[in-house]
């Protein structure tokens, strides 16, 4: 069985090295045809994840129809905002039958569709059924090294989620399954945003209790859109979710943090993005979070706050501020109004 990876960053890399290790037949596609050749020479992908050393049994090739020939499952390891032209492309070579996994996390600037929204309107009508997502707190740096990683699987048929879930599934990944899509997606996306603050958080020298409180205050607003948007509260508490947001607010190796720690230090978001060539989803998905969150007219207050800091030019002290020192209110309504219901009061 074939699985063709598509997009050679870091993520598409570990992905193509994990089925790999699960002995599947594995195609790796990279943009440039410099890229793949330097991995193939190198049998290792220097630039997105040095260290790591790339079977040869993988075929890496930069010409879409070489990798996707003959695959049963693709999988998309794309920045978001390239998802559209790419999809767009693959589809001329994917199989109907063909398993079509999206790993991507972001939200389209624009249209603010979910990835797998896009890809559904960029594939051919007989393969849009087979879509499934991956996502939660899965670093490319700790997969390729065999750590252990607990991720989920969501997809519209029970079996296309099961199909994935055992592909991927080893000692060092474990895979859940969600049917609900939105969550899963929402949930990856927008834990960038908290992660950039938290980021910046820590570059203006704040602490533990600020990152909690980001963590804490950050998963109920994503939760908040997220239901607006059709999905299921539990999700939010899980791989997708929360776990997502714990890994990105902690770790070293996310990328949205450590944009976020520059930019608390002083940095512009152009400097931010200029410095280095991988992608920052939290960036974009800033901006499709803003304009979604008025769209459904949902409080997000501290996306409100980054969208301030990275589109309008606003002191990252100055959204402190504002975040803090907003009017006073109960942390949960939900349990305010179970509790006015259970007393038959009105006190709160
Ligand atoms: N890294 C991780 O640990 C994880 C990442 N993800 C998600 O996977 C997706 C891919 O990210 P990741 O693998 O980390 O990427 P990286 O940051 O490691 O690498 C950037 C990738 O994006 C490509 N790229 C840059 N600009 C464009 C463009 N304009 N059009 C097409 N491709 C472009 C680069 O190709 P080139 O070299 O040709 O410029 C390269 O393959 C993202 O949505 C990310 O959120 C999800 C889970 C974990
Ligand atoms: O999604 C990720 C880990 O689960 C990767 O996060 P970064 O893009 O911030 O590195």
């Amino acid at each position: 069985m074939k699985s063709a990876v598509i997009g050679a960053g870091s993520w598409g890399t570990a992905i193509a090295h994990l089925l790999t290790d699960n002995g599947a037949r594995v195609s790796l596609w990279a943009r440039r045809p410099q890229l793949a050749e330097e991995i193939r020479r190198w049998r290792e992908n220097r630039s997105y994840l040095p260290g790591v050393g790339i079977s040869d049994k993988i075929l890496v090739t930069s010409d879409l129809e070489e990798a996707l020939y003959d695959a049963e499952f693709v999988v998309m390891a794309v920045p978001s905002q390239s998802m559209r032209s790419i999809i767009r492309e693959a589809g001329k070579y994917i199989k109907s039958h063909c398993v079509i996994v999206n790993a991507a996390k972001g939200i389209e600037i624009g249209t603010l569709l979910r990835m797998s929204q896009v890809m559904k309107e960029e594939l051919p009508s007989e393969c849009r059924t087979n879509i499934a997502v991956l996502s939660g707190p899965s670093h490319a740096e700790e997969v390729a090294r065999r750590l252990p990683t607990a991720v989920v699987v969501a997809a519209e048929k029970k079996e296309v989620a099961e199909e994935v879930q055992d592909l991927f599934m080893n000692s060092y990944f474990r895979v859940y399954t969600n049917p609900d899509i939105i969550g899963v997606e929402m949930g990856g996306a927008l834990k960038n945003i908290i992660a950039i603050c938290a980021g910046i958080a820590e570059g203006l020298g704040f602490g533990d209790n600020t990152r909690a409180a980001l963590i804490t205050r950050g998963i109920i607003e994503i939760t908040r859109l997220g239901v607006k948007m059709g999905a299921h509260p539990s999700t939010f508490s899980g791989l997708s979710g929360i776990g997502d947001v714990i890994v990105t607010c902690n770790s070293l190796f996310s990328r949205n943090r450590r944009a976020g720690i520059e930019i608390g230090r002083g940095k512009s978001v152009g400097e931010v993005m200029a410095s280095t060539n991988m992608v920052i989803e939290g960036i974009h998905t800033t901006k499709a979070a803003y304009d979604l969150a008025r769209r459904h007219g949902v409080e997000m207050p501290i996306t409100e706050q980054a969208f301030g800091v990275l589109y309008e030019g606003k002191n990252p002290l100055d959204a402190v501020d504002a975040l803090m020192m907003r009017k006073g209110k109960h942390e949960m309504e939900e349990v305010v109004e179970k509790e006015e219901k259970r007393q038959d009061l009105k006190t709160w």
